[in-house]
């Protein structure tokens, strides 16, 4: 055998393993330090005698998924910590790594329930989980040896165990989940029907137990619907009774009457804190009538789960249920709901309510219809074919949309912060809106960081610092998207075929491969490809690794718009004719208004 094939330092199975994990993880600054045979070469990997015994990638911006088996090779170690990455999947199974002392997989995106081969670790220290997407309860973790946990900010349910461990830590350890109870946080664990018991859960139940989960989210939508339709009936009552002796009590006594948040409340101040407000002031449907409604998830995204909601007189609403908030009073939050509806663009998806209470904040959108662009690009068996003309209009519009809330002196917003193809939406008329503007300043920080495309922009990767310029990076990798045909990174970090389309393009570039940049459903229309270039140009620039060398958003809609879909029937571009009626006439760039 070869002596350079000879492992130093870790078994080879271990060898295997991390290369397995490298492999998942999809990691240019990995790719290049894991592969040699001498542990002591390989970036966060501690090898003592011939075993792997700790393994620290903090902070890498690792993309990519880890396997639930990844670990049972990796029987020597003692830490583990990816903290402060984007990695996904459901939890590794511990079952074999007895001497792990600290585990520390927090700031990700791992999902499914807390692996109950944890309970068995006897020998572990530290167990940080918080800022996941972690669903279930918590085992039945009792060792002794546990002295540091945390299991914050997840979307974990049911009664803490009351075990001595888990009972000994302070109740910010399991803070911002979507329903845990009972000691040592103060939510009492009455009704329990829709609470998971601790259980050991095999594998075979994940799957089952994540749909229940989300399901289980919609009932608790409903359910808290129905109390605050109730409440909010009851207290109307109240209030009617008991408004003018409150009122001149108050008066009385010198206090300040509760201040009014919106407009159209004047008469009945207390139920800001029940009910919807309404953007444009006159209330068009109640939350009894959400409650009431059909509803459909449409989702789980970053910062919340996203319903369909079908009105009785058939209207369609998104409801966003808010979740990782900054802990914003209730006039705090409304202030910044204020600010968000004062942003009005036929290219912004508009807000249509907003809801306050301490336990839920929901945002109602208008619904559009046509779905997101990111589903537009793809595949399906009935998909109308993309073409150059609505291509480019998404585009347009969505430049317009970022230079208006780039130049919109009201606003505290900037930057969106979050510009990806599910955020851009489709409406009836095929235009393109872009939606979820406002984020960034009602998301606690931590989780911002962790999950915004704009904390991915080479800038934030190198100063901790985004900007407006930050947003015309993640514009120049949606163009990419859009030209490319390809899964962009940003939008679906998860999605084993997704690229780092700002590199992937530059590489093209530089490596002269240039042909293979662009869709080949965009390759049919020769006469577009003047303008497919000097779009892809302008791509590249917004792109730049360093922002103050990208344009800003006027200038992105100055060049975008003088950018002009070729007449077709001037081009001998036959095979458009068949499909022109549904893509190209039908996408309008400019708003019909
Ligand atoms: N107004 C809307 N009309 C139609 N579909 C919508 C609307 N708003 C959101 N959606 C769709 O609902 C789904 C969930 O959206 P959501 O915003 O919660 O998550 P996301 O866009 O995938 O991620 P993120 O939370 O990072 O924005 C997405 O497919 C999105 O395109």
């Amino acid at each position: 055998q070869d002596d350079a094939e000879i492992v130093i330092g870790f078994t080879e199975d271990e060898r295997n393993a991390l290369l397995a994990l490298k492999t998942g993880f999809h990691n240019a600054f990995l790719d290049d330090r894991w592969g040699s045979f001498n542990c002591i070469n390989w970036y966060g990997v501690t090898c003592n005698g011939s075993r792997v015994v700790g393994l620290t990638l903090d902070n890498l911006d690792i993309i990519g998924e880890v396997k639930v088996d990844a670990l049972f090779n990796l029987t020597a170690l003692t830490i583990l910590s990816f903290k402060n990455n984007s990695i996904f999947g459901q939890l590794m199974d511990f079952s074999k790594n007895m001497d792990l002392e600290q585990l520390d997989l927090s700031r990700n995106n791992f999902e499914g329930l807390i692996s109950p081969s944890l309970v068995n670790l006897v020998l572990l220290k530290s167990l940080q989980l918080q800022e996941n997407r972690l669903t279930g309860s918590i085992p039945w973790l009792d060792q002794s040896s546990l002295k540091e946990l945390n299991v914050s900010n997840n979307n974990l349910t049911g009664p803490i165990p009351n075990t001595r461990t888990l009972q000994s830590f302070n109740s910010s350890s399991y803070d911002h989940n979507l329903y845990l109870c009972g000691l040592p946080t103060s939510t009492t664990c009455s009704p329990p029907s829709h609470v998971n018991t601790p259980t050991s859960p095999n594998k075979s139940h994940v799957n089952a137990t994540s749909v229940i989960v989300n399901v289980i989210g919609l009932v608790i939508l409903i359910m808290l619907l129905t109390v605050f339709y109730k409440k909010n009936k009851q207290l109307n009552q109240k209030i009617i009774e008991k408004k003018n002796a409150t009122l001149e009590d108050d008066k009385e006594k010198g206090d300040e009457i509760p201040s009014n948040v919106t407009d159209h409340q004047t008469k009945e101040p207390m139920e800001d804190h029940e009910n919807l407000v309404f953007v444009d002031g006159e209330p068009e449907f109640e939350l009894g009538d959400l409650m009431t409604a059909s509803a459909e998830s449409l989702g789980k995204g970053n910062f919340g789960n996203t319903y369909r909601a079908r009105l009785d007189d058939r209207r369609n609403v998104i409801v966003k249920r808010l979740r990782d908030l900054k802990p914003l009073s209730h006039d705090e939050f409304m202030n910044q709901m204020k600010v968000i509806a004062t942003q009005k663009h036929p290219n912004l998806v508009p807000l249509l309510a907003y809801f306050y209470s301490n336990d839920e904040k929901l945002l109602v959108h208008k619904y559009m219809m046509n779905g997101n662009l990111f589903n537009r690009g793809r595949g399906t068996r009935d998909r109308v074919p993309f073409r150059w003309g609505p291509r480019l209009a998404v585009a347009q519009g969505v430049a317009r949309a970022m230079e208006y809330l780039h130049m919109n002196p009201n606003s505290t917003l900037v930057p969106h912060g979050n510009l990806k193809s599910s955020n851009v939406l489709i409406d009836e008329n095929n235009m393109a809106l872009v939606s979820d503007y406002g984020l960034t300043s009602i998301i606690s920080n931590t989780i911002s960081v962790h999950r915004m495309v704009a904390f991915k922009s080479p800038e934030y990767l190198i100063s901790r610092k985004f900007s407006k310029k930050s947003d015309v990076w993640s514009y120049g990798s949606l163009v990419m998207e859009l030209l490319t045909g390809r899964v962009s990174i940003l939008s679906v970090p998860q999605d084993n075929k997704a690229v780092d389309l700002c590199n992937w393009v530059h590489r093209a570039i530089r490596e002269e491969w240039t042909a293979e940049i662009f869709d080949l459903e965009l390759m049919v229309q020769r006469s577009a490809i003047h303008g497919m270039l000097k779009l892809l140009d302008l791509a590249v620039r917004c792109c730049d690794k360093v922002p103050e060398k990208r344009p800003d958003m006027s200038e992105v809609v100055r060049e975008v718009e003088s950018i002009s879909v070729p007449n077709i029937d001037s081009e001998s571009e036959e095979d458009l004719s068949m499909d022109r009626s549904l893509t190209d006439d039908s996408m309008s760039a400019t708003p019909s208004r």
